[in-house]
Formats: structure tokens, C-alpha cells, sequence
């Protein structure tokens, strides 16, 4: 008989050791009752731990369909017989959405797009509530609550009732709200929408030291460039589909040159002939990146750009009002893979 002591156990390879990713998803689809067409079809992707992470789509893509299915409120269904396809899965630290929601419910942070405060309460009182709910009381609440009041900024308003609140001010709260549970994953749709500029710096400026000071895993749902931009990746989804996953900087380097776009002067009516000439004149093109026409423009990418658009505006003069080139934006990604503008 062999025995197994710690001395003789088998050296592990940490090398070999994935570390649980915060999200998973695999295999996802979701159909809803009497669509054709699914909302979710076989998306699959990982967040790792400590990412900042966007989910970037234009409306009807998904996203909230997704967000209603991560946080628990909906089940997803593949069929006409509303059953969970076989092969589908979605784990966050490893805790199965569909299997443990309560698990997953106290890993997870959630803002909704729809504020959640009760504006009548005072910012004290709706952190309270918030902690009851999650089963929490006495000291440890306390403690908790001042520490979510002071970490975002709310201190010194924290017996006002929130209804005199800014914007700023309510997703902050709605921010402590969701982190009072000291979840590692914190999922946030449409995050920035109805905040001003220097309210959506500092909603960043939260995220980041959320990160930073406690490790938090951040997914955002938007379909806003800059804030896709300041996420370290993306995900890209278009009609039920995940397009592609990568860093920003990676999405715009895989076209391959800068992006040219021509108004012509006879409007958008104009702007299909003119696409053609340029295609015929300034060919080869890389698959994608021939002159097509978006919203009335002329849009094409080359890797000679400045060039180009010299060699365009010495060939029909007259025949165009303006002309611009620049490095290619997410907007540019999204056309370049999908063929349509955000
Ligand atoms: N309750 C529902 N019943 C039937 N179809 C739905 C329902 N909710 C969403 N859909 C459809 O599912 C698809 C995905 O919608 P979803 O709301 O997830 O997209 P989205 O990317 O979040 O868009 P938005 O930004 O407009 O919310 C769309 O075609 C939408 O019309």
C-alpha cells in the first residue's frame, strides 16, 4: 500500500493553474417567446479578475438581455419549450448563474439603468435598507455604511433626503449601494447615460480606485466610444452575436491604415457614384476598407491616408464639399467588422 503524505504528493505546476475567471459565459442564447430571431446567439467569453471590461453594442444588440440574465432576473431560454440550452453556461467566480443564484447574488454589484433610490429617504436611510436586504445588520452595517459614505464622497450629505441630490451625486449612492455587500464583480448598465461631463469623470474616477483599492472586476454595458475606450477590453456585440473581444488599442490597430471620409458636394444622392470612382481609381483595398457609402459620406481606409485624400481632392475638384482623415476610432471597429455605423 502506498501512502500519500504531503512530502510525496506531486509537485504542482502553477503555470498550469487558470485562475477562476469573475465572468463566464458560454454558449449563451436566448430567444424571446414568438421572436424568429434571437436576442443572444452562442455568445461565449471570459472577464478575468480585475478587468474593467465594456459590453459595446448598438440597440436591440443584446446587451440588456445579457444584463437581465447575469443578474439573475431572467432565466435564459433557447426554444418554442423555454429551456435553458443544453450547452449553454454562465458563471461568475465560478458559481453557476442558472444553478446558484443566491451565490452569484453576493458576488455580484449591480447599478441598473433605472435608478433604484428611494429619493423620498435620506442617503443613511437607503443604505440601510440596501443592508437589510442583504441580510446585514448592527455594528457591521454601520461600519459599512460610513465607509460606502465616505468612499463616495457623500459624508457630510448623508441625512439629506436624496431627491436634493445632483446626478452625480445619485449614482454615486447608487454606486455604495451596490458595493455595500463588498461584491468582487460589479455589473453597471448604461452607466454614464444622463450624467454631465465632470459627473461621468468622476463616476470613472470611482471605478478606477474600485479597482485599484479592492480588486473589483467591473463589466459596464454601453454604446458610448469614450467610455468603451477607458475599459482595458470589449466586447462587441451586433444583432444577438459577439463579434469580436480585444484591448481598444488592439480593435484599432487591425485596420489597417487611416480612414478617409469624402462629402460630396451634390449631397448624399452623389455619394454612391463618387464611391465607386475612388474604388476603381485608388484600388487594390483590404477586405473592409473599400470606399462604401455611410450616412451619405463616402468612407473607405487606406494606409497612406494624407495621400489619398490630396490624390481625391486634386481629381474632382468641385465635386467635394470636405474631406477628412484621422487614426480609426471604435466607431470606425464596429464599421469595419459589421458593415454598420453605431
Ligand atoms: N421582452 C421582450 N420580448 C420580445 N423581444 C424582446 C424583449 N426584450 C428585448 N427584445 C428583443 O431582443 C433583442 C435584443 O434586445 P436588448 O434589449 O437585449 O438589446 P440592447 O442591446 O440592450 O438594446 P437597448 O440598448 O436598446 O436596450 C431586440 O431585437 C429586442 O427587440
Amino acid at each position: 500500500m502506498t501512502t500519500t503524505t504531503l512530502s510525496n504528493l506531486p509537485a504542482i505546476d502553477r503555470a498550469t493553474i487558470e485562475p477562476t475567471p469573475a465572468l463566464r459565459v458560454a454558449e449563451l442564447t436566448h430567444c424571446y417567446a414568438g421572436q424568429a430571431q434571437p436576442a443572444l446567439d452562442h455568445v461565449s467569453f471570459d472577464v478575468q479578475p480585475g478587468e474593467i471590461f465594456a459590453i459595446l453594442g448598438p440597440n436591440g444588440s443584446g446587451k440588456s438581455t445579457l444584463f437581465k440574465i447575469l443578474t439573475t432576473i431572467m432565466q435564459p431560454t433557447a426554444d418554442a419549450n423555454r429551456s435553458v440550452a443544453p450547452d449553454a453556461a454562465a458563471t461568475i467566480f465560478g458559481h453557476d448563474v442558472f444553478e446558484q443564484p443566491q451565490a452569484v447574488r453576493q458576488r455580484l454589484g449591480v447599478v441598473f439603468q433605472q435608478p433604484s433610490l428611494d429619493l423620498k429617504l435620506t442617503a443613511d436611510e437607503n443604505l440601510l435598507h440596501q443592508g437589510h436586504l442583504y441580510g446585514l445588520a448592527g455594528r457591521d452595517l454601520k461600519q459599512r455604511i460610513d465607509d460606502a459614505l465616505s468612499r463616495f464622497g457623500l459624508d457630510d450629505r448623508r441625512r439629506e433626503p436624496v431627491e436634493r441630490f445632483s446626478g452625480g451625486m445619485r449614482r454615486r449612492l447608487e454606486l455604495g449601494k451596490a458595493m455595500l455587500h463588498r461584491p468582487g464583480l460589479l455589473l453597471m448598465d448604461e452607466p454614464s447615460t444622463g450624467l454631465d461631463p465632470a459627473a461621468r469623470r468622476d463616476l470613472w474616477q470611482q471605478l478606477d480606485q474600485l479597482r485599484e483599492q479592492l480588486g473589483v472586476t467591473i463589466v459596464l454595458t454601453t454604446h458610448l466610444m469614450d467610455e468603451a475606450e477607458r475599459c482595458d477590453r470589449l466586447a462587441i456585440f451586433n444583432q444577438g452575436k459577439l463579434v469580436t473581444v480585444d484591448t481598444p488599442t488592439r480593435l484599432k490597430s487591425a485596420i489597417g491604415g487611416d480612414v478617409i471620409t469624402v462629402e460630396p458636394t451634390d449631397g448624399p444622392a452623389a455619394a454612391a457614384g463618387l464611391a465607386d470612382r475612388i474604388a476603381a481609381r485608388f484600388g487594390p483595398w483590404d477586405a473592409g476598407g473599400e470606399p462604401s457609402v455611410i450616412d451619405g459620406h463616402v468612407r473607405m481606409e487606406k494606409a497612406d491616408g494624407p495621400e489619398v485624400v490630396a490624390a481625391i481632392a486634386s481629381a474632382w475638384p468641385g465635386e467635394i464639399r470636405r474631406l477628412s482623415v484621422g487614426q480609426p476610432t471604435l466607431e470606425d471597429v464596429f464599421l469595419h467588422l459589421t458593415g454598420e455605423s453605431l
